[in-house]
């Protein structure tokens, strides 16, 4: 089922397209992660989604209501407001419980307590935000876009700024979240927290979504469309430049030695394609083969490259 389904979407700001043509679509229950360098425009779409901001041109649908008649679905999508717009002179819970009454009918003080202790505010409930840290407000703010179970919950950048217990904290309650069948999407800077927890995830990069895939696809399809790709093997004796020169003599790949590490040899070659011939001749070499593997581009790469291609 799709929970959003954004078309051709743009924005301007004066004469600057920061969003010159979205589209995406967001399927139910996965967790997908939006990222973009600093001012790429990921708050501006978070902004158009939660009708906090205009969009200046296409169409979106959220919940399979279309953009026009957002009021209809505001109650079924939870959105995680910027720590600056928490009333800090309110406790903890009375600011749930405010925030909760203006749209929520007949919940208990329980329901506000449970929701304190599930984002791990547990013991904070009678403390004004105020004397929150900065991790601490954080979590009332997911407390927030959690109110009246969502079943669409968009979170901006969820684990910035938060010491690594807390952001693990943040990142399995996200995990439990989409087991209890919730759809999530995140902006976040920590590629390897994108792909720790996303399913799917977006590159935004100048206006449009330059890559969309899951993050092993992604991956993958750097690492396709790279001149060279780096090999790791591991023998017993390691393999030596000589080795290579002579096993690879007759191969159908190029295979440049790089050096050796302990058992392991680094490698370079053309393409994948004469692995299986050059595994089988290092075996007939009479050499004890335990490994090979390919040297895998990290999403962080990926994005890197997203921004130069
Ligand atoms: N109200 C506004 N008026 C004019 N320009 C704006 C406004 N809001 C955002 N912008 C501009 O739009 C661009 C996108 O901003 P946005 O905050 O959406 O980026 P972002 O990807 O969320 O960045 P970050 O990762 O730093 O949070 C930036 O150049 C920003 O200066």
């Amino acid at each position: 089922m799709e929970m959003m389904n954004v078309k051709q979407l743009t924005k301007k700001y004066g004469s600057t397209n920061v969003l010159k043509g979205i589209n995406l679509t967001i399927y139910q229950g996965e967790v997908f992660g939006f990222v973009g360098h600093n001012g790429a425009g990921k708050s501006t779409l978070i902004h158009i989604l939660t009708d906090i901001v205009n969009k200046s041109g296409g169409s979106f649908e959220i919940l399979g209501i279309p953009d026009q008649h957002m009021n209809q679905v505001k109650k079924r999508v939870g959105v995680m407001p910027d720590i600056s717009n928490l009333y800090e002179n309110m406790k903890g819970i009375d600011f749930l419980r405010y925030m909760g009454e203006l749209s929520l009918a007949n919940s208990s003080k329980e329901y506000y307590l449970s929701l304190m202790r599930d984002v791990g505010l547990e013991g904070a409930e009678w403390k004004k935000i105020k004397s929150y840290s900065f991790g601490m407000k954080k979590k009332i703010s997911i407390a927030q876009a959690l109110l009246g179970n969502p079943e669409l919950i968009i979170l901006d950048e969820p684990t910035s700024g938060l010491d690594p217990e807390s952001a693990i904290e943040i990142r399995n309650m996200i995990t439990e979240l989409q087991k209890s069948g919730k759809t999530i999407f995140l902006t976040s800077h920590n590629l390897d927290e994108i792909e720790k927890i996303c399913d799917r995830v977006g590159i935004l990069s100048e206006g449009v979504i330059k890559k969309l895939g899951t993050p092993r696809e992604l991956k993958i399809a750097a690492n396709e469309s790279k001149e060279a790709i780096g090999l790791i093997i591991r023998t017993k004796p390691v393999l030596t430049a000589d080795h290579i020169s002579q096993i690879s003599d007759d191969l159908d790949i190029n295979i440049s030695f790089l050096h050796t590490k302990k058992d392991y040899t680094f490698l370079k070659v053309t393409s994948e394609d004469g692995l299986p011939q050059l595994s089988k001749k290092i075996m007939e070499s009479g050499i004890l083969l335990y490994e090979v593997k390919m040297e895998e581009q990290s999403l962080e790469e990926v994005f890197m490259n997203t921004k130069e291609e």
